[in-house]
């Protein structure tokens, strides 16, 4: 369980993130939000990337530390795939998988056969050793995907990891998420209503800042005023952010 209590972040004297508390479990946790609405901001401070200015957030009881220099452990049971990430450009795939393996301190004997294992699991072995520059963006996301999955974490946090990718190669990030949401507590921030309804299992609507709404898709859709599928969740997400009366 990962348990988040009372997280407020500003940027200067904007207020960002106000208060957010949540219990976050194995699964498919999404976060659902307009644009701006603070979501990659709490995805950061989940990851560790970012310090929030009051409250905690623990992972099966343990809290984490978010002070540089202290005892950091806790995160390297947290993946993370941000929206866009660095890299050297010539790195070849498995090399960046292993980089990352280095990063979350894997014992240097299971590096090689963890990352067989997540390159083999996001279809990029054929690929394992071509530069990350001559990746497709698709490709390049689960490149990264294999880098937030090679230290097996407990969590996994992905910020809107289909955006810009074409129709076949957001199912197939679907279907690799369903994979991996079985043991893992996985979120997903995004605005696209296709993500929710493909993965969702618990939904989080973020606005301004503070969490509107909890609950499972048929909950939301439940306040969508009678349509079904993607009709209904848009309503009743519109519902939840005072769009929809
Ligand atoms: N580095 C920064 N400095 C100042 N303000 C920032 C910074 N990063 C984000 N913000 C502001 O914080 C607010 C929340 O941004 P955030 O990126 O967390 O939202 P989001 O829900 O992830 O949006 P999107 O869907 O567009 O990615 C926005 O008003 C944004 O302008």
């Amino acid at each position: 369980m990962l348990k988040v209590r009372d997280i407020s972040f500003r940027y200067g004297k904007k207020d960002v993130l106000t208060d957010v508390s949540l219990d976050l479990t194995t699964g498919a946790n999404l976060f659902l939000g307009r644009n701006g609405a603070g979501k990659t901001t709490l995805m950061r401070v989940l990851a560790g990337a970012a310090r929030p200015h009051s409250g905690e957030v623990h992972l099966n009881g343990e809290p984490f530390s978010f002070t540089l220099g202290s005892d950091r452990r806790i995160l390297r049971r947290v993946g993370w795939l941000p929206q866009t990430f660095g890299f050297p450009p010539r790195m070849k795939v498995a090399e960046f998988v292993a980089y990352a393996a280095w990063l979350k301190e894997v014992p240097s004997s299971l590096v090689p056969e963890r990352s067989r294992a997540v390159l083999e699991l996001v279809d990029l072995t054929e690929k394992s050793r071509q530069p990350l520059n001559s990746l497709s963006g698709g490709q390049l996301r689960r490149a990264g995907l294999a880098a937030a999955l090679v230290a097996d974490p407990d969590v996994l946090i992905l910020d809107e990891p289909t955006a810009g990718l074409d129709p076949e190669q957001r199912d197939a990030f679907h279907e690799l998420i369903r994979q991996v949401r079985q043991e893992k507590i996985v979120v997903v921030a995004t605005h696209l209503l296709e993500d929710v309804e493909a993965l969702a299992e618990h939904i989080v609507v973020i606005d301004h800042g503070t969490v509107r709404w909890t609950g499972s898709p048929a909950e939301l859709v439940s306040h969508g005023g009678g349509e079904s599928g993607l009709g209904g969740l848009r309503n009743g997400f519109q519902t939840m952010i005072g769009q929809r009366s």
